[in-house]
């Protein structure tokens, strides 16, 4: 055959197989395609070796096979070979000889028998490995970063050591104020784990533990949704302001008193009050502390807080959102007696400083809230900015998050490789006590109908509150009111929903960015205050006047419904809220945990309920069930 073979060389001028030997097998056979016409004795024989590979030389116009593949596999691999070298070897000439596996058709019937039933183990062994770890919907998304076990346990030790706020060593004024102006006159206020863990660190504590040399300026204060981060960042920034006032008071008294004296002989163009006012103007418009969050619903809420400490511990706190007017904006950041807080979304503020490059040059403490929101794309640009025009004079920056993406993550081992970060053990678990039903919409009698689910589900709750009302001190509190709130993936979908509840004799308001101003304040008090004045409820948007007056028959009178975005789902305190209804299934995991992060707020309970139509992925849902049941992080 060898002999064969080298003669079809010879006919056709080629010499690529000149050497081939019985026992070396080549990887290619080149025949030139005119050989069988010109000599068709020869074509019959190439016929015979069945397993030859004839290669063509390719055409120009040829496609290319692999175009789909993102990694095609290499021609000519160990697979390819060893094909070509069994095939070869079991059918071509030499079959038999080269064997690399056994021939079943050469074993006899029992030893066959046997070797499928062992082969049958092993499958199913590998199956058995298989339905042990099954196909996780969730990780496919893999959004959010993992708190490793090991880290969560050394947090839950360090937290066991604080019991009150007293333990903080805080200046006397503000420790005064958590209290009665930062929670409300609360009785048997406790600090949260993330209070725990980050009042002390931010304070200055931890430094001297580590006896690092290295100033620790970036810290990450994540922790679940609810749990009190506006106090774990505002406590210890109010105190080391405080503090700073103290220090530069006893510094710069004496210099400052002989500084004027001097100018006011030397020059005698000033007199002291032209001065005072000359300094006056220098300190407004640079605030030494800077509160960063992304809408303009949470600068009035972080604004609140920071007002509630403001009054007793004496600074001067303003914020600023493009929900006021150029005048009132101008007024707060340039004030003549100064600023030592300022609360903005980063566009705003990004702008005024561009204008006015002077305006962060004195920030000592820079707040990043819902940084991961902040560090993506929208607001990336500005948010780093900021960072960087106060880096000069930054002594803290603080990064600030319910959920820690993977990107986010990545984003802050590259930049600052050394910030502290201080995690609860809780971190992206939704927690225990809010409850999770599922409603399939395609089954019962809702007939695909979401809308028709919704307000089921709606009037259900209003009428468990009323059958509940004298057992379940939960229902009992604040006004009586049932709030909940409905998420819906898409902005157009608000406004729709909203209308059909009301038709249905449900209180629906609807809320997104294209809601009034002036309205959005009134709205939102009723979804983050439990006693509102008696009748307040009248005040809120146009929706629920058009409920009120609206012919129906039957109305729900004991729930007020918040239809809306995301919007409201990042850091809005709706403390009140018991129910939250997911209308669309959320878009990952960490909507899933900021939408139900609405309810069951600061060890409150709360139900969540989410509505599976058609095209929605159950798979996530149900995992997203099984790990709250569990109290896992949903990673
Ligand atoms: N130590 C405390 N004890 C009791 N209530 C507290 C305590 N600290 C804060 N709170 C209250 O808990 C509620 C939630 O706090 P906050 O809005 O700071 O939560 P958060 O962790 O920022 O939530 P989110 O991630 O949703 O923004 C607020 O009403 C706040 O007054």
């Amino acid at each position: 055959m060898s002999r064969a073979l080298q003669s079809i060389c010879i006919f056709c001028e080629t010499k690529t197989i000149s050497s081939l030997t019985p026992l070396r097998r080549p990887t290619s056979i080149v025949l030139s395609p005119s050989a069988s016409s010109i000599h068709p004795q020869w074509s019959n024989q190439t016929r015979n070796v069945s397993r030859l590979a004839v290669k063509r030389k390719p055409a120009r116009l040829d496609l290319s096979p692999d175009v789909a593949k993102s990694h095609p596999r290499k021609k000519g691999g160990a697979k390819d070979r060893r094909g070509f070298r069994e095939g070869f070897a079991n059918n071509g000439p030499w079959a038999g000889m080269n064997r690399t596996r056994v021939n079943p058709a050469s074993l006899p019937t029992a030893n066959l028998r046997a070797m499928s039933q062992a082969g049958d183990k092993a499958s199913a062994g590998k199956s058995n490995n298989k339905s042990r770890e099954p196909f996780h919907a969730l990780k496919m998304q893999r959004a959010l970063s993992h708190v490793p076990y090991a880290k969560r346990t050394a947090i839950k030790q360090a937290m066991s050591e604080v019991e009150s706020f007293a333990q903080f060593g805080l200046v006397e004024r503000v420790q005064e104020a958590i209290v009665p102006n930062g929670l409300g006159g609360m009785l048997d206020a406790k600090p949260t784990p993330i209070q725990k863990l980050a009042i002390p660190a931010l304070l200055g504590e931890r430094k001297k533990r580590t006896r690092s040399k290295e100033v620790r300026k970036q810290f990450l204060l994540a922790a679940e949704t609810g749990s009190g981060k506006t106090l774990a960042y505002m406590i210890p920034t109010i105190d080391a302001l405080k503090r700073q006032e103290v220090e530069e008071e006893e510094a710069g008294e004496a210099e400052k008193t002989a500084n004027k004296e001097e100018e006011k002989k030397t020059l005698d163009l000033y007199d002291l009050e032209e001065l005072e006012a000359q300094e006056a103007k220098l300190a407004a418009g640079r605030p030494r502390i800077i509160i960063l969050v992304p809408t303009s619903e949470l600068v009035d809420q972080v604004n609140k807080t920071a007002k509630a400490f403001a009054h007793h511990v004496k600074f001067r706190a303003r914020a600023i959102s493009t929900a006021y007017s150029a005048d009132v904006i101008r007024n707060s950041v340039f004030n003549p007696a100064g600023i030592d807080m300022l609360i903005s979304t980063p566009q705003l503020l990004t702008s005024i400083a561009q204008a006015t490059p002077g305006v962060l040059s004195k920030v000592t403490h820079l707040i990043v809230d819902e940084a991961d929101s902040l560090l993506d794309k929208s607001f990336e640009e500005h948010t780093t900015e900021i960072i960087s025009r106060t880096t000069p004079s930054l002594k803290q920056l603080i990064m600030c998050s319910a959920t820690i993406p993977r990107k986010m993550d990545n984003y802050l081992r590259d930049h600052y490789p050394d910030i502290v970060r201080l995690t609860t053990p809780n971190l992206h678990a939704i927690p225990r006590r809010v409850q999770l039903a599922v409603v399939d919409c395609d089954k019962g009698s809702f007939f695909c109908n979401k809308n028709l689910a919704c307000a089921d589900a709606i009037w259900n709750i209003g009428k468990k509150a009323s059958v509940h009302d004298s057992e379940d001190s939960s229902y009992a509190e604040g006004d009586g009111i049932k709030r909940v709130v409905v998420f819906v993936n898409e902005r157009s979908t608000v406004g729709e929903l909203a209308t059909y509840l009301q038709s249905k004799g449900i209180d629906a308001t609807a809320f997104t960015r294209d809601t009034d101003a002036r309205a959005e304040k009134d709205i939102l008090a009723e979804f983050t205050q439990a006693d509102l004045p008696q009748g307040s409820s009248s005040a809120v948007g146009g929706m629920s006047k058009a409920w009120q007056t609206s012919g129906i028959a039957r109305k729900l009178d004991n729930v007020r419904v918040l239809v809306t975005t995301d919007i409201a789902s990042r850091g809005i305190d709706t403390t009140p809220v018991r129910d939250v209804i997911l209308y669309d299934v959320p878009n990952s995991t960490i909507d899933f945990i900021h939408r139900l992060g609405r309810t069951g707020r600061m060890g409150r309970r709360g139900r969540g309920i989410v509505l599976v139509g058609k095209h929605d992925r159950r798979d996530v849902v149900s995992e997203v069930k099984h790990g709250m049941f569990r109290g896992q992080a949903l990673i």
